[in-house]
């Protein structure tokens, strides 16, 4: 029998060597490639960024001016997959969109099998032109409106927007979006991240990986915990309930706060610092900040009652309320930023592979169990 014993959850398990992103959750410190989160949120664009994390360096003036033009030009995809989008029914999230017309995308790459550095990169490119497609895409075609070429003068936020809403977005929401970005696009072994070098492992293709993590990061535990933290402050809005007494209510239900707590932070979330700020200064220049109040309130609870801190989740919530973006395009906004990073850690993996395999400790029947023929059970 087994003698292994469980870290369930695999807490505190080092499973990989990697290069790429740092974190001191004692210290609420998270690094890309070593260089301080606060710096590249202050300083930096998602395309710099995104260089930073598949090249392991910043780049010249001229390497950025490259990446980021052959990112643009990427900004491609097959009418079998806007067929798609439009074939989807009524009832489908875009979150089962993305991650489905993710897997699709896979048949329409020239090197999809291949795992080599080169082809890994340049598929990397097209994933991360055409997820925010995606996203857009579907927006636009679920709503009966019609669908908006990308823009390749744009920055990466900026087409974004330009591609979800059909106007020239403006350099504030530009700005907001471009540092919301920048803020998800890595955090180390987090679970979809785990998830696709587990299938990058086993030496499937990018695209599997990717599929496998946009599952992941759907779960409430994980991604899906913005768009829940906004269903959270609606309900509290909409009965107007005293938001103390409501996250009481859920504390004494054994109720989990959706955008509070975290695995490895034990202190603010570093990330949280910044959509904090965000989401005030978004509301006050919109004249509203009720979701940026709601949330201060309950904030301010959560941590003294429980000592729990709010994670990049909770006033992503209210930031991208405030920038109009609908509820359930909040994870997928997750996905458009983290394919940076589950790219960087695929491309690592495949790099320098072995097998993810690890063990069980086993729960069940003492071995050797009788085998009792039908017959007689
Ligand atoms: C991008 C991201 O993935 S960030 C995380 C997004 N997820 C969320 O915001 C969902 C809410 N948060 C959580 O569920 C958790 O804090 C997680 C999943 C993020 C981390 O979980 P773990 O490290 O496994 O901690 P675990 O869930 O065991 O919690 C430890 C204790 O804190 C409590 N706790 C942790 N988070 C919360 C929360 N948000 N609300 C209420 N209680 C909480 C747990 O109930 C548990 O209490 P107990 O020891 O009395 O049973
Ligand atoms: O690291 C984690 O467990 C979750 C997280 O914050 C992220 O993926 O950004």
């Amino acid at each position: 029998m087994s003698t292994a014993v469980a870290s369930k959850g695999l807490e505190g398990i080092v499973a990989t060597t990697s290069s790429i992103c740092w974190i001191d959750g004692d210290a609420g410190v998270l690094s890309y490639r070593g260089i301080d989160i606060h710096e590249l949120a202050t300083k930096s664009t998602f395309e710099e960024t995104t260089y930073l994390l598949w090249n392991g360096k910043l780049p010249t003036a001229d390497e950025l001016a490259a990446f980021s033009k052959e990112l643009a030009e990427a900004r491609e995809i097959d009418p079998a997959i806007i067929d798609f989008l439009k074939r989807v029914p009524s009832a489908a999230t875009p979150m089962e969109v993305l991650r489905t017309a993710v897997s699709l995308l896979s048949m329409y790459e020239a090197d999809e099998k291949s795992t080599a550095h080169d082809a890994n990169v340049k598929k990397a490119f097209h994933l991360t032109a055409q997820i925010p497609m995606i996203v857009a895409l579907f927006d636009r075609i679920r709503k009966g409106k019609e669908i908006v070429e990308a823009d390749k003068s744009l920055s990466h936020a900026g087409n974004f927007l330009w591609m979800l809403n059909g106007e020239k977005p403006s350099e504030t929401a530009t700005k907001a979006l471009d540092v919301a970005l920048i803020l998800h696009a890595d955090h180390e072994l987090n679970a979809s991240t785990f998830a696709a070098r587990v299938i990058a492992a086993t030496l499937a293709d990018m695209h599997s990986a990717i599929t496998g993590a946009i599952g992941a990061l759907k779960g409430p535990l994980h991604g899906g915990a913005n768009e829940a933290t906004m269903h959270l402050l609606y309900a509290i809005d909409a009965a107007g309930a005293d938001p103390v007494e409501y996250v009481k209510q859920m504390f004494a239900e054994k109720k989990k706060i959706s955008g509070f707590g975290h695995r490895v932070y034990h202190t603010e979330d570093p990330r949280a610092t910044h959509l904090r700020k965000m989401s005030q200064e978004l509301g006050t220049a919109a004249g509203n900040t009720k979701w940026f109040d709601l949330s201060q309130k309950i904030e301010a609870f959560v941590k003294g009652e429980k000592k729990l801190n709010a994670n990049v989740d909770f006033y992503s919530a209210s930031t991208y309320t405030t920038l109009g973006i609908d509820i359930d395009l909040f994870t997928p906004i997750f996905a458009v930023s983290r394919i940076a990073g589950w790219a960087a850690h695929v491309i690592e993996q495949h790099d320098d592979n072995r097998l993810i395999r690890p063990r069980a400790e086993y729960t069940g029947p003492a071995y050797p169990a009788p085998y009792i023929p039908v017959a007689s059970r």
